[in-house]
């Protein structure tokens, strides 16, 4: 067994979609980001990157790079899945938290499980999402942008 661990924070921005999980939320300011900037799908991929040691999304998808300009993060969760493939892992669990102040996320977290456990090829008992509020404390208890932290457990088919 190898475990990961992924952390990210983007900033929210007037005139962006806010994306989480693949769902669009309605909310009147999203995040800003080369990508879509959906940062519960970029922590699960930095989860899984580290535990293959393979370093860090920004490695695998600079932010320089056009060709990831405003693309659906969830293609590149598709790239890191064909990674795991290649290297004979696969997913034990995934857990992870969204710290917002808002908007209110528990009634969108079903849909991130159901699209998220497709792309991860695992079934949804394997993925928990969480969200908290930071009590109105730090960035984002003012409001300015969102953190997202997973942790992931995987094992080798070997
Ligand atoms: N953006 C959020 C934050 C929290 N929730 C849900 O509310 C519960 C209470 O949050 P606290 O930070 O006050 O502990 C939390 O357990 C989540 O279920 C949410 O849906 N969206
Ligand atoms: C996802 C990538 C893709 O270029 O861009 P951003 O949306 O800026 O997101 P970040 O969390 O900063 O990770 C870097 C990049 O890999």
């Amino acid at each position: 067994m190898r475990i990961g661990f992924g952390f990210d924070v983007h900033a929210f921005a007037d005139q962006r979609a806010l994306i989480l999980g693949g769902v669009k939320i309605p909310y009147d300011r999203g995040l800003l980001g080369h990508s879509d900037a959906d940062v519960l799908v970029h922590s699960i991929m930095d989860a899984l990157l580290g535990a293959m040691a393979l370093g860090d999304i920004g490695q695998h998808f600079p932010d320089t790079d056009p060709a990831y300009k405003d693309i659906n993060s969830l293609l590149l969760l598709d790239k890191v899945i064909a990674l795991l493939e290649k290297h004979a892992y696969r997913i034990g669990n995934i857990d992870c938290v969204i710290s917002a102040q808002e908007p209110k996320l528990a009634p969108y977290i079903p849909k991130m499980k159901e699209i998220l456990s497709k792309h991860l090829k695992i079934s949804t008992g394997q993925i928990s999402i969480k969200a908290t509020t930071t009590e109105r404390l730090g960035y984002e208890g003012r409001k300015e942008g969102i953190t997202s932290q997973c942790v992931c457990l995987i094992e080798s088919r070997k």
